[in-house]
C-alpha cells in the first residue's frame, strides 16, 4: 500500500545516512534500495603496443581508483575473455546513488588501463524486498526459501542474464503474477545448495525488466536449473532472457586487470 509520509522521510533520512557514511561491503550486497551497475568491456589490440612498464602502470592505477572510491563504491570484478566475442571482463559495481558508481566508472575509464578499454554493454537495476514470495503472501514458500543455504564450494562462475518480460505480464493481477511466481520458486529450492542469486529490478531504468545475477561452483547444476525455468508457465511470458547471457570467472580485480595487461 501507499507509504506514510513519516516512512518515505525516514526511509529517506536512512538513505542519506547511508550516502554520508563510509558503505559497508558485505552489507550492500544485502541491503534493498541499491543500485547495481553492470557493464562488459573489450581491451582494444592497442593496449598491447605499449611497453609492459605502462601496462603494469595501468594495473596500479586501476587499484588506485578502486580504492579511492571504495568509501563509495563496492566493485567485484569477472574475466570474460575467451567466453564472450563481445567482451574481455566485467565490472559489477554497487553503491547507494547511482551517481557515485558513475563517478567510479569515469575514473575507471581515465586510467592507463581504461582508456585502451570499450563499454561493450551496461546493465543498470535496483534492489528490492521480495515482491511476491513474502511471509505474509506466500508462508510456506517464503519458508521453504531460507530452509536451506548454499553449501558447495566457494563459486567460481558468475552467470548474468538480463530478462524482460510482456505486456500480457504486467497487466496479470497481482495475485496472479503471485501463483506464477510460486510455480517458478518450487523448482529452483534444490538449487539453493549450489547456487547463489542476486535479483535487480530496471524496469524504467533501462531495457529490461530484471537483472538476474548468479554464482555457483558447478555449472552443471545451474543448467539444470535453467532448463527448469523454461518448463514453467512464466516462461511464455518472456520478451527476452539473456541476450546476452554474461558467463565469467569470478576474480579478484588486480587479477582480472594483470590478466588482460598480459602480465601473468
Ligand atoms: C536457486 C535458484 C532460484 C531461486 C531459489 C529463485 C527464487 C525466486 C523467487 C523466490 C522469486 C520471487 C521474488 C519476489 O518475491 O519478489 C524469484 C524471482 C525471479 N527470478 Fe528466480 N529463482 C532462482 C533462479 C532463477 C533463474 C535461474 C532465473 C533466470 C535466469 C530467475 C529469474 C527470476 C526473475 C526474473 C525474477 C523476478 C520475476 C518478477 O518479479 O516478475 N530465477 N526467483
Amino acid at each position: 500500500g501507499p507509504m506514510s509520509g513519516t516512512m518515505v522521510y525516514a526511509q529517506q533520512a536512512n538513505a542519506d545516512a547511508e550516502m554520508a557514511m563510509d558503505i559497508d561491503h558485505a552489507k550492500i550486497l544485502k541491503d534493498a534500495g541499491v543500485i547495481g551497475v553492470f557493464a562488459t568491456y573489450k581491451v582494444n589490440p592497442d593496449y598491447y603496443q605499449r611497453a609492459s612498464a605502462e601496462r603494469r602502470g595501468g594495473v596500479e592505477e586501476v587499484l588506485a581508483v578502486v580504492d579511492a572510491h571504495k568509501s563509495k563504491v563496492r566493485v567485484d570484478a569477472y574475466l570474460t575473455r575467451g567466453l564472450s566475442s563481445e567482451s574481455d571482463f566485467m565490472l559489477r559495481v554497487h553503491a547507494y546513488d547511482l551517481e557515485a558508481a558513475q563517478n567510479f566508472m569515469t575514473d575507471f575509464l581515465e586510467t592507463r588501463f581504461g582508456m585502451h578499454t570499450e563499454v561493450t554493454e551496461t546493465l543498470t537495476g535496483i534492489t528490492k524486498p521480495l515482491n511476491y514470495v513474502t511471509k505474509e503472501d506466500s508462508p510456506d514458500m517464503n519458508a521453504a526459501l531460507s530452509s536451506a543455504s548454499y553449501s558447495d564450494e566457494e563459486p567460481k562462475y558468475s552467470i548474468v542474464v538480463p530478462i524482460e518480460k510482456d505486456a500480457e505480464w504486467w497487466n496479470m493481477s497481482h495475485e496472479e503474477r503471485l501463483s506464477h511466481m510460486e510455480v517458478h520458486t518450487a523448482p529452483t529450492l534444490e538449487f539453493l545448495v549450489n547456487v547463489k542469486r542476486k535479483l535487480y529490478h530496471s524496469t524504467g531504468l533501462d531495457d529490461v525488466d530484471f537483472i538476474t545475477y548468479f554464482e555457483t561452483a558447478d555449472l552443471n547444476a545451474f543448467n539444470n536449473l535453467a532448463v527448469s525455468l523454461m518448463e514453467v508457465p512464466e516462461n511464455l511470458y518472456h520478451e527476452q532472457w539473456g541476450e546476452p547471457t554474461i558467463l565469467s570467472t569470478i576474480q579478484p580485480i588486480e587479477n582480472v586487470v594483470a590478466t588482460l595487461s598480459a602480465l601473468k
